[in-house]
C-alpha cells in the first residue's frame, strides 16, 4: 500500500526574485519504507516536508496519505503523522512530561493510553530520569530525543525525520539510528531528510535526490551506485583530485596503470556520496543536474 503519493506539488515563495522552491515534483512512498529526501542547500526538501506536515501551503499538486485527500482532511493526516522538526520546538518553560502532556491533549489522547505511551517512549529513549526537568536544563541531544517521543506519542504510522541526527555526538546519533531502525521494523513509515549521505545510505530503502526544487532520480542507493559504477578510483595531479568511476576494480586498475606522475592514488568502494555530487555539484554552479549527462 501506498503510504504518500504526491503528484505535480509546486511552491514558490512571492519574495523579489520568486523563487521555485519544489517545481512539479512527484513520488511515492510504500508502507514501512524509510524514504529519503537529498539535496543541495536550498535544494527545496524542507518546502516539501512543510506542505507534507500541513505547515505551509501548496501553489499546485495533489498530496494523499493512504488515499485521504490532504486538501479535504488536514487534521485527519495529522493525526497519523508525527513530525521531528530541523529546529527542535519543545516548550523550554515546561518539563518533559508536561511536554508530552500538552501533545496528548492536542490528539486527544486517554490519560491511561498517554502514560503508558509515555514512559514506555522514555524509557525506551533513555530519558525515564528527565522526566520531570524543565526543558531549558536539557542538553542538545536530550531536547532533540524529547522531540522524537513527543512525535512518535500518538501512535503517528507516518514519521518525518528533518535532520534528525545534527549536532548530535556519535553515541546520541548511533541510538537515533538505531530507533530509525525500530520504528521501520514495527511497520512505521519514515520519510528522512539528512545532509549526512552515509546516514541516508545506510537507513533508506528509497533515496530521492532533489536540486533547485526538482526531482533527479528516485532509486534505492544500491541501484545509485550501480549507475555510476560499483568501484571509485580516486587520484590526485598537481593538487587536484580526479574521480573515475568502474563496474570492476581490474578496469579501474587497468586504467590506472596508464597514469604517470599522481601525487596519490586509490581505489575504493563507490558510495552515495559519490552519486550525490555527482548528480548535484554540491550545489554548486556545475552541477550535472541529468540523468543523461551523469549516468550515460
Ligand atoms: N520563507 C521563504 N521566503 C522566500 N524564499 C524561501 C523561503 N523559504 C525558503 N526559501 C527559498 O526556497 C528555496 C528552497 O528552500 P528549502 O528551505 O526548502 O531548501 P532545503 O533543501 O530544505 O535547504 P537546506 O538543506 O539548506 O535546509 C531556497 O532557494 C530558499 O532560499
Amino acid at each position: 500500500m501506498k503510504a504518500i503519493r504526491v503528484f505535480g506539488l509546486t511552491k514558490s515563495y512571492k519574495s523579489k526574485t520568486n523563487v521555485i522552491a519544489v517545481d512539479n515534483l512527484t513520488f511515492e512512498v510504500e508502507e514501512g519504507q524509510v524514504f529519503c529526501f537529498l539535496g543541495p542547500n536550498g535544494a527545496g526538501k524542507t518546502t516539501t516536508i512543510r506542505i507534507l506536515n500541513t505547515l505551509l501551503k501548496k501553489d499546485r499538486g495533489q498530496i494523499y496519505f493512504f488515499n485521504i485527500d490532504l486538501d479535504k482532511k488536514p487534521q485527519e493526516i495529522k493525526n497519523i503523522i508525527g513530525v521531528v522538526q530541523q529546529h527542535t520546538n519543545v516548550d523550554s518553560e515546561l518539563t518533559v512530561w508536561e511536554n508530552l502532556l500538552i501533545h496528548s491533549m492536542l490528539h486527544k489522547m486517554k490519560k491511561s493510553i498517554f502514560e503508558e505511551r509515555a514512559i514506555q517512549l522514555l524509557e525506551a529513549m533513555d530519558m525515564i530520569d528527565k522526566k520531570d526537568r524543565f526543558a531549558n536544563k536539557l542538553s542538545g541531544g536530550e531536547r532533540r530525543k524529547l522531540s522524537i517521543i513527543r512525535a512518535l506519542l500518538h501512535n503517528p504510522k507516518i514519521i518525518f525525520l528533518d535532520e534528525p541526527t545534527v549536532g548530535l555526538d556519535t553515541f546520541t546519533r548511533r541510538a537515533i539510528w538505531e530507533g530509525i531502525k525500530q520504528l521501520k521494523f514495527s511497520g512505521k513509515t519514515i520519510i528522512l531528510t539528512t545532509h549526512y549521505i552515509e546516514e541516508a545510505q545506510m537507513l533508506s530503502d528509497l533515496v530521492l535526490i532533489i536540486n533547485k526544487g526538482k526531482k533527479l532520480i528516485e532509486e534505492t542507493p544500491n541501484a545509485l551506485i550501480n549507475r555510476l559504477g560499483r568501484i571509485t578510483l580516486e587520484y590526485q595531479e598537481n593538487g587536484k583530485t580526479t574521480y573515475k568511476f568502474f563496474n570492476t576494480s581490474q578496469e579501474a586498475k587497468d586504467f590506472s596503470a596508464n597514469l604517470i606522475n599522481l601525487d596519490s592514488i586509490l581505489i575504493r568502494e563507490t558510495n552515495l556520496e559519490d552519486v550525490f555530487v555527482t548528480l548535484t555539484g554540491n550545489g554548486g554552479e556545475n552541477y550535472c543536474n541529468s540523468l543523461e549527462k551523469c549516468f550515460p
